[in-house]
């Protein structure tokens, strides 16, 4: 038996504008999903998923059973729930070159489903590092990078970037651009702060939606290169460890989010909420449509402030996690 974890992440600069190329700067936090996996004596792949909910039901997911029994929902549902964990499992068995290879898999997390943190990447970086080791291959934090990203394109329908996927492989600040992929090593104290309005985004479904916009009108697509402007005026803001910098561009990153059409109702009143409680900036992380802001303070400010911002669920501090995917059981 194998226990693998992996970080989430929040994005200072770059969602989105990433998927078509330009650079990004997504940052690691201290919240992590464990993954357990135990090799079976069969080629069955069973789930235990205790986050991961489908009206309701918690899932248990069963590749050798038609029926789910713990779940009353349609089976291509489940499927659709697990398809980052079955990719896993295929990267590993290919990995190993195990093609009948079965698995046990247990998953337990601290970042929230949908909600713009990288749970998705943080479940199948740290899945497919306990699987491949597991059975008996290790893999550098690069390669796990590698197999992730081939997971998360599959699963978001041939529209992802590295970035979720580099980022909590290999943990601390990164630039991503295409598939250039570095660590940041001078990197300012980030004073985070998350708000999280209790919603999910379909990172698929808001992915496609900037594709279709960039498509048909001119100014999408500039708007998704000014986008990656702000990311290159954000790096030298890092560089010279200019807090109020980059807390400004983060606040015109948001902007430009919005014009794209992946923030929401919730999302824009915690930005608000936290900007007006004077910190540095704020804006949507991730995916959008719902789920978190990330600002940056260093007082107790926009804490307080999102506690009180109806639509905000919980708030917390986040902090940068130097250390990407790890095995803590093996
Ligand atoms: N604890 C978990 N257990 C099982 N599957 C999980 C877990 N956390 C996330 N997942 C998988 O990841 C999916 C959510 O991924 P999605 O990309 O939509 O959101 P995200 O990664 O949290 O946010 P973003 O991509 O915007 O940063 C879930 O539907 C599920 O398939
Ligand atoms: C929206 C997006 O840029 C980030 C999701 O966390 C998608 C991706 O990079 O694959
Ligand atoms: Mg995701």
């Amino acid at each position: 038996m194998v226990v693998s974890s992996a970080p989430g992440k929040v994005y200072l600069f770059g969602e989105h504008a990433v998927v078509y190329g330009e650079p990004a700067v997504p940052c690691a936090i201290e919240r992590r999903a464990t993954v357990e996996v135990e090799e079976r004596d069969d080629d069955a792949l069973r789930v235990h998923a205790a986050d991961l909910t489908l009206d309701g039901y918690t899932v248990e997911y069963d590749s050798n059973s038609d029926a789910h029994p713990d779940v009353d929902v349609a089976p291509s549902l489940i499927e659709a729930g697990v398809g980052y964990l079955n990719g896993a499992a295929e990267q590993a068995r290919d990995a190993a070159d195990r093609p009948n290879a079965g698995f046990e898999i247990t998953v337990e997390s601290s970042i929230p489903l949908g909600a713009g943190l990288g749970s998705s990447a943080a479940v199948v970086v740290a899945g497919i590092d306990a699987a491949t080791r597991e059975l008996g291959v290790d893999l550098t934090a690069r390669e796990v990078a590698q197999r992730a990203y081939e997971v998360e394109y599959e699963v978001q329908d041939g529209q992802a970037s590295r970035a979720d996927t580099f980022c909590s492989a290999v943990g601390g600040a990164v630039r991503v651009e295409g598939d250039d992929c570095r660590a940041i090593t001078e990197v300012p104290n980030l004073p985070f702060v998350i708000g999280y309005d209790g919603g999910e985004g379909d990172t698929g479904e808001l992915v496609a939606g900037v594709r279709s916009l960039r498509e048909e009108y001119e100014f999408a697509a500039t708007t998704v290169e000014t986008i990656g402007d702000i990311v290159r005026e954000g790096e030298q803001a890092i560089r010279e460890g200019d807090i109020e910098e980059l807390g400004r561009l983060m606040d015109f990153n948001h902007g430009l989010l919005e014009a794209l059409g992946v923030s929401s109702r919730s999302l824009d009143e915690m930005v608000w909420a936290a900007r007006e409680s004077n910190a540095y900036g704020a804006k949507l992380t991730g995916a959008g449509g719902g789920g978190c802001i990330v600002a940056l303070d260093d007082t107790e400010e926009a804490e307080t402030a999102l506690k009180y911002t109806p639509g905000c669920e919980q708030t917390f501090r986040a902090e940068l996690d130097t250390e990407g995917v790890r095995v803590e059981e093996a």
